[in-house]
């Protein structure tokens, strides 16, 4: 295959490289390719092994490798075999991210709950599709921004218990550890909309139970590197019981207690619904559990109209029947939801605290000071400074960076851009682009490792004319949801609750990163791309009551 590989690819390569106005000529190579291959490797070993990337991905250490390869050799690299790494948009994410090219099992090696599949780890289109088209509705845009369980979510998460919370904390007069309050609101909020008020975590106000959770959640991060990319020395070594060699027993013990407690949320939401069914019962503001109820209809709704139906007779059959698929989906949406927001809103924070960016706090608290209503959604929508400290933030700090990795199909070519020709990949070979890269692109984000939100504001730019040809180019070129069909659910939802948050601190506190403070800040290397951290801390802040 990789002989093959080779062969295809060279005329194509030599082709790419020779084209000047291409949308991805900005890489031209700086070192020719050692290998008479065609396509540079990362790696003089990489035609022949896996280890290079191996090596790279065990250590969590894989995006920023890829990253300096892709800056040395174009955008168009070998990192193994079978494995090629893209870092454009025409001829590159634009294709292999439209469909046709399947997820393989590098996600459902990891991301199976319950022993069910999520959609987000189901390798075909086709289950992926149907799915997805259960849930996509109760995270649109309009259905966000006109619910009224969602807006009493934030009132009561925001205004009674983070804001008070760090009230308290700033009297103290101690620095705070922004990370974990981040991860405990941000978890808050997914798991109220997706499980209702009532059912959902408080981690706010319980700060020891969070930490446990989150801690629990980040062993099952660090190890995932064996099941996902050593999958059958994992099931060999789980075989003859010695799988604790490489990953020990308490990480399949966290693994199970997270399993646990969404399972308990998913219980207690199932009571919800069928109590308002049978009962008609009045739901307290903000209980409803959106997004579970939503899937559980979904498929209720598929099995009535099967054979099913006559088999299991009830409603409850049916329900016990899908709970764990239930529970798989939900598991899998409240901590992809948590964890990303809670990431970035750390940066966020990060950067909008460092002296050097004390303009853009200023900027932001005026802009928010005209808010009539500080938890409407559609008005804080609206603001422009807000959406560019944001978007600037997820562009240079994107919480999953990393590879999406996707498998050739039969005929699969990479498409072609109005200058470039590609030919034919051969099926089987893993093909992946990365957030991190594609968001440094310096023609397309002038000095890219700066953290500059006026790019995406008119007043950079000479004309409104100039403004909205970058920004529409800096938007083919964002990656931080993904693209295609297999573009992040909860994009709506996290742009939402991020900014809630955002305004909720900066219209009541100043921030400033304490001192050494933010010695931690620097990202981890894998597929998602957490704080490092230092001496076990994050990011403290002082903070400030206004
Ligand atoms: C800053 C916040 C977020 C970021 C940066 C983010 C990023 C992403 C990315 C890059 C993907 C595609 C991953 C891949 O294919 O490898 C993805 C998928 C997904 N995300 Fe998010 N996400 C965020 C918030 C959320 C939230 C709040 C939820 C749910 C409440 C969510 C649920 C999902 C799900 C279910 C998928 C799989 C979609 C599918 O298979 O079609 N995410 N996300």
């Amino acid at each position: 295959m990789s002989v093959m590989l080779s062969c295809v690819l060279e005329a194509q390569n030599k082709h790419h490289l020779r084209q000047s106005t291409c949308a991805i000529s900005a890489y031209q190579p700086k070192e020719e390719s050692t290998a008479e291959l065609g396509i540079p490797s990362a790696h003089w070993s990489a035609p022949l092994s896996r280890l290079w990337i191996l090596f790279y991905r065990s250590r969590e250490e894989d995006t920023p490798a890829i990253h300096a390869a892709h800056e040395r050799l174009g955008p168009i690299i070998r990192i193994a075999p079978d494995e090629l790494s893209i870092n454009s948009v025409d001829g590159g994410i634009r294709t292999i991210y439209a469909g046709g090219y399947e997820k393989g099992d590098w996600y459902s090696n990891m991301f199976t709950n319950y022993g069910v599949m999520p959609m987000f780890a189901m390798p075909n289109h086709g289950p992926h599709s149907k799915r997805k088209r259960m849930i996509s509705n109760i995270y649109a845009k309009t259905t966000l921004q006109n619910s009224q369980p969602l807006n009493v979510i934030s009132k009561t998460l925001l205004d009674d218990r983070l804001i008070p919370r760090l009230g308290d904390m700033a009297k103290d007069g101690k620095s705070v550890e922004f990370y974990w309050i981040f991860a405990a609101v941000a978890m808050d909020f997914v798991s109220a909309y997706v499980f209702g008020l009532g059912q959902s975590t408080n981690y706010v106000q319980a700060p020891i139970e969070g930490d446990k959770f989150f801690q629990d959640y980040k062993a099952r991060q660090r190890y995932q590197f064996w099941p996902q990319d050593m999958p059958r020395l994992t099931s060999f070594l789980g075989k003859v019981g010695l799988q604790s060699l490489i990953i020990p027993a308490w990480v399949n013990r966290a693994n199970r207690d997270i399993e646990a407690l969404i399972l308990r949320m998913c219980d207690k939401a199932e009571k919800v619904v069928q109590n308002c069914e049978c009962q008609n019962e009045k739901l307290e503001e903000g209980s409803w559990p959106n997004v579970y109820a939503q899937l559980r209809n979904a498929l209720l709704k598929e099995a009535s109209t099967k054979a099913d139906l006559e088999a299991l007779s009830s409603v409850e059959g049916m329900v016990q029947k899908q709970r764990l698929t239930v529970a798989s989906e939900m598991l899998d949406h409240t901590l992809a939801g948590f964890d990303t927001s809670s990431i970035t809103l750390t940066f966020l924070a990060w950067e909008l605290s460092r002296p050097e960016n004390n303009i853009w706090q200023a900027r932001l608290r005026d802009e928010i000071a005209n808010l009539d209503d500080k938890h409407d959604a559609k008005a804080i929508d609206t603001l422009p400074i807000l959406q560019a400290i944001l978007m600037e933030s997820l562009r240079l700090h994107a919480a999953i960076p990393g590879n999406q990795p996707r498998i050739t199909p039969a005929n699969a070519t990479l498409g072609a851009s109005p200058d470039t020709i590609f030919s034919q990949l051969p099926p089987g070979v893993r093909v992946q682009s990365q957030a991190w890269s594609l968001h440094r692109h310096p023609s397309v984000f002038p000095k890219p490792e700066h953290w500059d939100p006026s790019r995406w504001l008119p007043e950079s730019y000479p004309s409104q004319d100039a403004f909205e040809a970058a920004q529409k180019e800096m938007l083919r070129w964002f990656w931080a949801f993904g693209s295609g069909g297999r573009m992040c659910v909860g994009s709506n939802l996290a742009m939402y609750d991020m900014k809630a948050i955002i305004v909720a601190i900066w219209s009541s506190f100043g921030t400033k990163v304490a001192e050494r403070g933010g010695d931690g800040m620097v990202h981890r290397g894998g597929y998602v791309a957490e704080p490092v951290g230092k001496d076990g801390k994050f990011l403290e802040l002082a903070l400030e009551a206004l």
